[in-house]
């Protein structure tokens, strides 16, 4: 294998509290070379960050692949400490004779390319030895899943058992679908779409104006004006509109309606409601963890998805899937909603029926509803794939 430890000097400018290479976060690091990038040009010695759970069998025929959403991380399972900013976010699923049971299975969870937890991001140096801020390329998700194919390259996995994610994990792992067939033998979807709507890009848009519109944005190029000097009013803005679309109304209704925050009056008082000190909370906790740059690189990710460009449509995409499919989506998710995940359920040849798991949560349920995702996991790694079933 020829992935290395290295210290890495690209960090979340926010904190500083998280250390990329930190030995006591578990993270493993991969040059992986240079990226040629979807819409042109070249993204030059590229490094990827994971995290990884078991062993890979000698013949590397045991790997799952899982993949992380907007603000997430390799950080699938375990504590938040030192190097991981968040607590795990599947925490459970991984583990000895749990659904992802690591006496047989080698998962692999890396941190997206464009983001802020050790891969090659906004934050990173250039060839120059400085940030890259506003000189960072355009990505799409076919970049990025181009970079986790060079790290499964790197790591000597040629096909994935399954590859698994939620919302902006599940466009790259239907993408990994779509562009290797081969190397995916099962895929699990959840809450995520074949193609950005208009309404997902429309809710984008003025998150992406928060950030930049705030006068420390400086057109992305913030990282040399000292700590806490970044644009993180804007990004909290744009994480306290995201939020609300991540939870349903009737969640927010139910749970916080028109309580006042406790000690605080909202009626001329000056103080606010309890829902606005909720998302105040959501959208502090990010600026503390979560670089401005990388969630305007992912976030345009995200609107510039669709399987269906340049290969005749969503359709003509979706059944270029050989895997073995499981589609999920939340009942109560008004952001990506059912029907999105329907639609993918029905384009692919070999997918069980959608499942919609009942949740109050909104989209934020793939996080949530821990145990009916483990549920769907376990009926999926159940059934043989289609390289299992030729090879009896
Ligand atoms: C695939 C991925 O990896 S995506 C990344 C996952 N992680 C994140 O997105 C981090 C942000 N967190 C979240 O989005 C959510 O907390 C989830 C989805 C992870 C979990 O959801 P839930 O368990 O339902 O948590 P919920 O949204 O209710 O938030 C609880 C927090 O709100 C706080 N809170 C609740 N009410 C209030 C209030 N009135 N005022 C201030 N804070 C409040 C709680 O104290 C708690 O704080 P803590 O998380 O710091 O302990
Ligand atoms: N809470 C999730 C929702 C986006 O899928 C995140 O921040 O990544």
């Amino acid at each position: 294998m020829s992935t290395q430890e290295v210290s890495v000097p690209a960090v979340p400018p926010a904190s500083g509290a998280w250390r990329a290479g930190d030995p006591r976060g578990g993270r493993r690091f991969a040059q992986i070379g240079d990226i040629s990038l979807e819409r042109g040009g070249v993204l030059e010695n590229v490094q990827m960050s994971y995290e990884t759970w078991g062993t890979l069998s000698p013949t590397g025929d045991n790997a799952v692949l899982v993949l992380h959403a907007l603000t997430g991380d390799s950080h699938v399972v375990g504590e938040a400490g030192p190097g991981h900013p968040t607590a795990g976010w599947w925490n459970g699923l991984i583990g000895p004779g749990r659904e992802l049971d690591t006496d047989r299975w080698f998962v692999v969870a890396p941190n997206v390319l464009g983001g802020c937890q050790g891969s090659t991001g906004p934050s990173s140096p250039a060839p120059d030895g400085r940030p890259y801020g506003s000189r960072f390329p355009y990505l799409t998700v076919r970049d990025q899943v181009a970079a986790e194919r060079a790290l499964a390259d790197q790591l000597g996995i040629r096909s994935w058992g399954l590859v698994v994610g939620g919302s902006m994990g599940g466009m790259r792992a239907l993408e990994w679908a779509v562009m290797e067939p081969d190397r995916v033998e099962r895929l699990y979807v959840l809450a995520s779409t074949a193609a950005a709507t208009g309404d997902q890009i429309a809710w984008c848009s003025p998150q992406l104006m928060a950030i930049r519109s705030d006068a420390n944005f400086r057109g992305g190029d913030y990282y040399d004006a000292g700590p806490g000097r970044g644009p993180h009013a804007g990004l909290g803005v744009a994480r306290r509109i995201a939020h609300t679309t991540y939870r349903s109304e009737a969640e927010l209704n139910l749970r916080f309606g028109r309580l006042p925050q406790q000690g605080e009056n909202p009626l001329g008082g000056g103080g606010r409601f309890a829902v606005e000190s909720y998302l105040d909370h959501h959208a502090t906790k990010l600026t503390h963890r979560f670089d401005a740059n990388s969630y305007l690189v992912l976030s345009q990710t995200m609107n510039a998805h669709d399987v269906g460009r340049g290969r005749g449509g969503v359709a003509a995409a979706l059944g270029r899937v050989t895997a073995r499919t499981a589609i999920a989506a939340i009942s109560s998710d008004r952001l990506y909603t059912p029907e999105q995940s329907a639609e993918i359920a029905a384009g692919i040849p070999d997918c069980a029926p959608l499942r919609v798991i009942d949740s109050p949560y909104g989209h934020d349920g793939f996080l949530v509803e821990i145990e009916r995702v483990g549920e769907i996991l376990t009926e999926l790694l159940g059934e043989p794939a289609q390289a299992e079933l030729a090879a009896r």
